[in-house]
């Protein structure tokens, strides 16, 4: 897959952008602050309709406008695709190939990305929030049935929430006998696909750690749920085994005034070499550990959809030690369409740089460097 051409209308810092993409790997280099985040963020938001960094999409819009636009243009190995994302305060538009899409179940997926910012070499040490996250964005753009289930569980969760919250002083037991007879429908399926989903990933970042680390670390990833899933994940197991958890813990729930089990309390776990990561890691194997998720993302992805994704490095190559980048750039040699964002040069491995275009960006102006 790849981005051939991306516009920009009153996207953050950028009245306007046009630009073009002709090679394989294109380098975005300015000082701080300058815009090149946003460059790769309106890419993200282009694929994914979400941004990474921000849930509010008014923060998307360039501060004295009312609405901002990306426009692009892809090609996958069997299609020509457009993208076409409005924001305003009314909310967020979508078009693919010049048709309106309700549902941005129907848009997400046309264009695979995974990013790599400095934020995911915390995606082991932070917190589950982020590790949730991860899952879900991973998952919705390979799965729009997975996407349909997580939306439908965040509304039952909210209401169920909100009649917990009003317990003491309306209790409704029927009404929390439905909202938890649905939560457990789309939970089942919720956890189902995380669980397998870690154990396709698992196949792919447990070899690329293995190799990073010079054959001395093995990785494991588990899924840590609310309730035991075993090896073979079955919903309806799993609908039982979330019921007789509901049913056990109701009291605590209408006491504390809110559902403290389900998919949005769920977790990653990482052992490298049976020892969790989370708690015993150094800084390094964290580091790898992260590097080896986005890999595998990039190869399970590849398994999924049949092509890899387009990669985006959000300033994260001088944050990787050469043998790391070595890797990373091993494996998007000549398949990933990658962009990248630096402040310099300096730290970044030359074979980075070989074949690539390179933009400067400068208070929300982007220029191609010559003889590029
Ligand atoms: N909605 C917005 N409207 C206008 N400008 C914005 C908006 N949001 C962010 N900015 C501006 O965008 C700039 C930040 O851009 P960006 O995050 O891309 O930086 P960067 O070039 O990647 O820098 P760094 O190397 O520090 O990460 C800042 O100047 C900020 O004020």
């Amino acid at each position: 897959m790849r981005v051939n051409k991306l516009s920009l209308i009153n996207y953050r810092n950028y009245a306007k952008a046009e630009l073009e993409f002709n090679k394989q790997v294109h380098v975005f280099i300015g000082d701080n602050a300058q815009g090149k985040t946003n460059v790769l963020e309106a890419i993200y938001v282009l694929a994914m309709a979400k941004s990474h960094r921000t849930s509010k999409d008014k923060e998307l819009i360039n501060w004295s406008e009312e609405y901002a636009g990306i426009y692009g243009e892809a090609q996958t190995r069997h299609n020509k695709l457009t993208l076409d994302l409005r924001i305003s305060a009314k909310g967020k538009k979508v078009k693919l190939n010049g048709l309106e899409q309700r549902r941005l179940s129907e848009y997400v997926g046309a264009l695979n990305v995974v990013m790599f910012a400095p934020e995911d070499l915390h995606l082991v040490k932070g917190s589950p929030q982020g590790r949730r996250r991860f899952m879900d964005m991973e998952l919705g753009q390979i799965s729009p049935v997975y996407l349909h289930h997580s939306s439908r569980y965040q509304k039952i969760l909210v209401q169920r929430n909100s009649l917990l919250r009003d317990w003491h002083r309306k209790p409704a037991p029927d009404m929390l006998d439905i909202l938890t007879d649905q939560l457990i429908d789309t939970a089942a399926e919720l956890i189902k696909r995380r669980a397998e989903f870690l154990k396709k990933l698992q196949k792919w970042a447990e070899s690329i750690h293995y190799d990073i680390s010079r054959g001395t670390e093995q990785l494991k990833l588990t899924y840590l749920s609310t309730i035991e899933v075993s090896e073979d994940i079955n919903l309806s197991n799993l609908k039982e085994r979330l019921y007789t958890v509901y049913q056990q813990k109701k009291e605590k729930e209408q006491m504390r005034g809110t559902t403290l089990f389900g998919p949005h309390r769920e977790d990653i776990g990482f052992l490298v070499n049976e020892k969790d990561v989370q708690s015993f890691g150094s800084q390094g194997q964290q580091r790898t550990t992260a590097l080896a998720l986005k890999l595998a993302e990039i190869e399970l992805i590849k398994e999924e959809v049949g092509e890899y994704p387009v990669l985006l490095l959000d300033d994260v190559l001088s944050e990787l030690d050469d043998y790391r980048q070595s890797h990373l750039l091993e494996t998007i040699q000549q398949k990933v369409q990658t962009f990248v964002t630096t402040t310099g040069l300096a730290g970044v491995h030359q074979d980075a740089l070989e074949n690539a275009e390179v933009f400067e960006v400068k208070s929300g102006h982007i220029q191609k460097r010559p003889n590029t």
